[in-house]
């Protein structure tokens, strides 16, 4: 097992690159199997567990798909498969992505249901309604949705329960090859779906209106290969934003478009946290004196969930009540139990989390529970007295490129190690680490 073991006290300074967007960077994998000509090639691609999974996803499909320096080929001219396995759904829900492109190029498509996870229950209904209108019948049995058309999808008017950031992005890409027009009403807005529509009308798709909630699909007959780079990942640079207002240091955020950050800008400066926009970047500077504020999680372009638990991080230090409301996700506060463990204060009332702040951080053993919780933990750890222990790597591993070895780079006390876990019950097993990767300071 490996741990990232954070040792709190060191302001951040300096300068960091911000990766390409992994949720930008799943649907444009997986709208890559619309091509019925050439090679595509994906720049800016992040070096992702969740990457590595929708290639093997698409791989088994077959596709063809290689990926070197941050580039992926894509190559779907071959006859594709139509069924993708539960192993690679329960690995990564956007596994589910694969649907609309394979319901446009061959008709049909047999995906195993995803089910829910730690952030919530995650239903797919919103899809579904989307390709039934289309013209597809679905079939969800023995663990598995099925869903066939007779000839092509049929262009028509669909309006979205919720703006689902997957569901437009299926009905964009089902959309792509229907016959006639699709007009998606109550669509998502996020800069993820703009970099998605961006990459289709490069593949000779006809999309208008993505990034506003009325989204217009002019079905085409065939689309083709295209180049198309990714957008700089949001919610990695709020995260070293936020890692960096914590411990009051001054860092600026590489490669990084404030655009996109709107709301977290806000959020931070209404908490007395300076933010200057450079050419090169965000930078953030931060101050000993933060103040308690409320923040809501909301559709783009209101603050994002993906943000919400390193937010929480960050207001366990600031002075006053803080009020998070989670609106996106039914059961996004997996991290509160882990934040106690280190001594914060937070009460749970329904959808909101009320935290009474500054709170003396200890370090603690924590687990992350989901990808954005286990960033929130090395955060809360930056500034805890102590080490902070943190395990279940693999989910920040799915949205991290290196978090450990960048923070490090702008100064932090942190290793990412090796831990054998001993034959003796739980309780009482030892760490042992690697000698390579320990720090002699934590043997
Ligand atoms: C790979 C990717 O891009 N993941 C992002 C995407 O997830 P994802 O696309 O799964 O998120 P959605 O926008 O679809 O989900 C938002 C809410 O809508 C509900 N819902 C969704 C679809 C549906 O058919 N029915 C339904 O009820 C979900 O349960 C959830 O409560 O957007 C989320 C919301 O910004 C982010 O947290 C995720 O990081
Ligand atoms: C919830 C997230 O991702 P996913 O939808 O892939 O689970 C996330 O990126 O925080």
């Amino acid at each position: 097992m490996e741990k990232i073991i954070v040792h709190g006290g060191k302001r951040l300074s300096g300068s960091v690159k911000i990766e390409g967007a992994k949720n930008a960077v799943l649907p444009v994998i997986a709208a890559s199997m619309l091509a019925s000509e050439g090679t595509s090639k994906i720049y800016n691609v992040p070096e992702l567990a969740d990457v590595y999974t929708i290639n093997e996803v698409l791989r088994y499909l077959n596709t063809s798909v290689n990926y070197e320096n941050k580039t992926i080929m894509v190559n779907a001219m071959a006859e594709l498969l139509t069924e993708a396995p539960f192993e690679y759904v329960r690995k990564m829900r956007a596994s589910f992505l694969v649907m609309g492109p394979l319901l446009a190029r061959v008709g049909r498509a047999k995906i195993a249901l995803p089910g829910g996870c730690a952030i919530g229950s995650r239903p797919i209904d919103q899809h579904l309604k989307g390709f039934e209108a289309m013209g597809a019948q679905v079939t969800i049995g023995n663990g598995s949705i099925e869903a066939r058309v007779n000839g092509k999808l049929k262009g028509t008017v669909i309006c979205l329960d919720f703006p689902s950031v997957g569901a437009t992005e299926n009905i964009i890409m089902a959309a792509s090859l229907a016959e006639g027009e699709t007009v998606l009403e109550n669509a998502a807005c996020e800069p993820e779906i703009v970099n998605l529509a961006q990459y289709l009308n490069a593949m000779g798709a006809q999309v208008s209106g993505a990034g506003s909630s009325r989204i217009v699909i002019k079905g085409v007959e065939k689309l083709h290969c295209a180049e198309h780079a990714i957008l700089p990942d949001r919610i990695e640079a709020g995260t070293y934003m936020i890692a960096a207002a914590i411990t009051g240091g001054n860092v600026l955020i590489e490669d990084s478009d404030s655009e996109d950050l709107r709301p977290l800008i806000a959020k931070l400066r209404e908490m007395g946290i300076t933010i200057e926009e450079e050419e090169d970047g965000i930078r953030v500077i931060g101050n000993d004196h933060i103040q308690a504020i409320d923040v809501k999680t909301m559709p783009h372009p209101g603050f994002p969930t993906d943000l919400q638990a390193q937010m929480m991080a960050l207001l366990l230090k600031a002075k006053g009540t803080s009020v998070i409301t989670e609106t996106v996700f039914e059961n996004r506060f997996m991290h509160v139990e882990e934040f106690r463990r280190m001594n914060a204060s937070i009460k749970i009332d329904g959808r909101s989390a009320v935290i009474s702040g500054p709170c003396d951080l200890q370090g603690a053993d924590v687990a992350a529970t989901d990808l954005r919780a286990g960033a929130a933990l090395v955060i809360a750890g930056l500034v805890a007295k102590g080490y902070t222990k943190v395990s279940r790597l693999h989910h920040i591993d799915r949205g991290y490129v290196d978090l450990a070895g960048k923070l490090r780079m702008l100064g932090a006390d942190i290793e990412r190690v090796q831990v054998n876990e001993t034959e003796q019950p739980a309780a009482e097993a030892k760490e042992i680490r690697t000698p390579i990767t320990i720090n002699p300071k934590f043997a």
